[in-house]
């Protein structure tokens, strides 16, 4: 049975195809950049343990656009690994915002659609764009399971007094309004990975997720405790384009003063903001250039970055009375060694010690980039988000 994995997050679309129940991928790739200039494709096949790359350049507008252009290369030309459709028995998709109603792997209807849509609101950058993928991905393999995989779903172990917000018990009642928690398919992914090579089952780990979207989790015995994000996918870290934690009172002053309506609050903090708005490009390869030029604007953006990631390791160092393990994962967390050494810098007082040389050694498998005497380590693990979502699918569609 094959299962193409379709994984869109806010900058990229990200790809495999695998054969299962062995899980051996057959080919995986990404889209980055999406709707900014210097898109690519970078598609991988894999052949007898032999891998074989290509990446093209193209100016890709939307994820529509760039799921359109991936079933194109699965297909046609050289690199093509279908013949027919059919050759697919199901697509996993990876779907933002789940709310209340899905905590586990779900076979997608009309009415598990219309659930996403209603959702659209509270996640914009990614759940329109998780449903265009399903209706595309209907389009191409009309005899395929479709099956969604949420990003809330890890998170919904979070204890009442982490997940309640301190306002009147009616709007948790009637609006379910709470804290959900993203990136759940990747924070869970990846601390299974660290808690098998610690091998401590009850760890107490820090999960760190800086892609375009950033997001930390507080994992205990491999259950989630607390997250930061919140209602939507909004709240916490600075990120690539989002404001992360704000003061609401902002919100009111530019409504009340500025005449700012919905449309441009929402733009401003989910499209405007982050390493964008202060230091002048939503990609973190292209703040690295602003900054090694000595643009301010980008020395500030990073500085606020790497501080953000330091207040929650200290918060959740409280949260679980105690840290054996940072996992530091995604686009950011797994390339930018730089970034890693500045977030770690001085927390001695957390026994959290970073072996310099070591953190210049990652070549895509997971790595302890701690130094000798640190009583937490430190690792750097490759995400895989494609692969868990691979394994829930099928779960379910054997059942
Ligand atoms: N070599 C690199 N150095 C620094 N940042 C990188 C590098 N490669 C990718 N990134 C950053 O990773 C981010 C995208 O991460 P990713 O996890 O793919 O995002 P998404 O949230 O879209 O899934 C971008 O900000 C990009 O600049
Ligand atoms: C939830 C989220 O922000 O996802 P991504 O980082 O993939 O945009
Ligand atoms: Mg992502």
């Amino acid at each position: 049975m094959n299962i193409l994995v379709i994984n869109s997050g806010s900058s990229s679309l990200k790809y495999q195809l695998f054969k299962m129940p062995a899980k051996d991928p057959i080919c995986s790739g990404l889209v980055e950049r999406i709707g900014i200039e210097g898109s690519f494709i970078k598609h991988t096949q894999f052949l007898n343990g032999q891998k074989k790359s290509t990446e093209k350049d193209s100016f890709i507008a939307n994820h529509g656009d760039a799921l359109k252009q991936v079933l194109r290369l699965l297909s046609e030309g050289e690199e093509a690994v279908i013949s027919s459709p059919d050759d697919i028995s199901a697509v996993g998709h990876r779907v933002v915002h789940g709310g209340e109603h899905f905590s586990g792997a779900t076979l997608i209807t009309p009415e598990v659609k219309q659930q996403i849509k209603k959702l659209f609101s509270l996640a914009p950058l990614h759940n329109p764009v998780n449903y265009k993928c399903i209706e595309v991905a209907e389009e191409t393999f009309p005899n395929a399971k479709q099956v969604a995989v949420f990003d809330t779903a890890f998170h919904q172990t979070i204890p009442e007094e982490a997940y309640r917000f301190a306002i009147p018990e009616w709007y948790y009642k009637e609006h379910s309004i709470r804290v959900y928690g993203f990136h759940g398919t990747s924070h869970k992914y990846v601390s299974e990975q660290a808690i098998s090579a610690l091998n401590r089952p009850e760890a107490k780990l820090i999960s760190i997720h800086l892609g375009n979207g950033c997001s930390m989790s507080a994992i205990k015995g491999g259950k989630s405790i607390d997250t930061s994000m919140g209602f939507g996918p909004l709240s916490g870290l600075m990120m690539g384009t989002r404001s992360g934690d704000i003061d609401p009172s902002v919100i009111f002053h530019l409504m009340e003063h500025s005449g700012y309506s919905l449309e441009q609050l929402s733009a401003l903090l989910n499209k405007q903001s982050g390493l964008l708005g202060v230091g002048g490009s939503s990609d973190m390869r292209d703040i690295g250039k602003l900054v090694a030029e000595g643009n301010a604007n980008a020395i500030l953006a990073l500085k606020i970055y790497a501080y953000r990631v330091k207040k929650f390791i200290g918060a959740y160092a409280a949260v679980l009375n105690g840290i054996d393990a940072i996992i530091f994962t995604a686009g950011v967390g797994e390339n930018d060694q730089a970034m890693r050494a500045a977030i770690c810098k001085e927390m001695e007082y957390l026994n959290i010690h970073i072996d310099e040389q070591k953190n210049t050694q990652y070549k895509g498998s997971l790595l302890d980039i701690s130094s000798e005497g640190s009583a937490v380590k430190i690792l750097v693990i490759p995400t895989n988000e494609e692969y868990e979502i691979a394994s829930q699918c099928y779960g379910i569609l054997v059942d």
